[in-house]
């Protein structure tokens, strides 16, 4: 890594590993966090710059009456086709890197976190990365508290864990591990844990 600017870490882990919890609390300790779904939800608001590219892709039905993304809608759509799904990311990524370029430029914090949940599946991240975290947690918990969350039918949480890599696959590119299987507290302290390892990172 480069010893003369900032740590810039990538945070992942599957659909409800806990990646926005641990991210909120590197946040709280000083970081600068750079949220992908975060951009992805700005650019298919109201106004979004996706927008347009949606409409012409999937139609206007894609389109809520306030102008934004219908997310139930295109959910329902891209997570039963693989096809559909490549266009959808096709029109986001590209939008979604620009954003995170924007934003690593504004370098507010201690280090950079770039929460990534595709990070291992989808290529041109790692060489903006300095260290990869991974946030992991049994596939049932995972089920469990995306169920819980998001009302969502157990069917419908494994949908999604079917497009996205399995959990070896992801641990194996891990510089760090963040377990996530028992309560928030104790992911908060391992997460105040990892905070301390990264700042030695850019100390070393
Ligand atoms: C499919 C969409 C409409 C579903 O919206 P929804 O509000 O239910 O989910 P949200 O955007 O909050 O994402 C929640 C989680 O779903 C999973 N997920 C999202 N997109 C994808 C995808 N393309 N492939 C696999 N998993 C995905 C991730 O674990 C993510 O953290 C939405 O996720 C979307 O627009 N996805 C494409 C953009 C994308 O790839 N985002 C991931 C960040 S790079
Ligand atoms: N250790 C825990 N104990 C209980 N609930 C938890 C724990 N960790 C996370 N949760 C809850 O599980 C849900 C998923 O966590 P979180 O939103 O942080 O995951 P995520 O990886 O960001 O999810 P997504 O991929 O969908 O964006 C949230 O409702 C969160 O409050």
């Amino acid at each position: 890594m480069n010893h003369l600017r900032k740590p810039v870490v990538g945070l992942t882990g599957g659909i409800g590993s806990g990646k926005t919890a641990v991210s909120n609390r590197m946040a709280e300790l000083g970081a600068h966090v750079i949220d992908t779904d975060l951009i992805a939800h700005q650019l298919t608001a109201p106004g979004g710059l996706a927008i347009p590219a949606l409409i012409a892709t999937f139609g206007p039905q894609c389109i809520q009456q306030d102008g934004a993304m219908n997310r139930a809608y295109m959910r329902q759509r891209v997570f039963d086709n693989p096809d559909e799904r490549k266009q959808l990311e096709g029109i986001l990524h590209p939008l979604i890197r620009d954003e995170v370029g924007a934003q690593l430029q504004k370098d507010t914090g201690l280090y950079s976190v770039l929460v990534i949940p595709l990070l291992i599946e989808k290529g041109g991240w790692m060489h903006l990365l300095d260290h990869i975290v991974v946030v992991d947690c049994d596939t049932e918990t995972q089920i469990k508290r995306v169920m819980d969350r998001n009302g969502f039918t157990r069917e419908q949480v494994i949908a999604i864990l079917k497009t996205q890599t399995d959990r070896q696959a992801r641990l194996s590119r891990a510089d760090l591990v963040i377990e996530n299987n028992s309560s928030l507290s104790e992911l908060i302290e391992k997460t105040d844990w990892a905070h301390g390892e990264i700042l030695k990172l850019r100390l070393n």
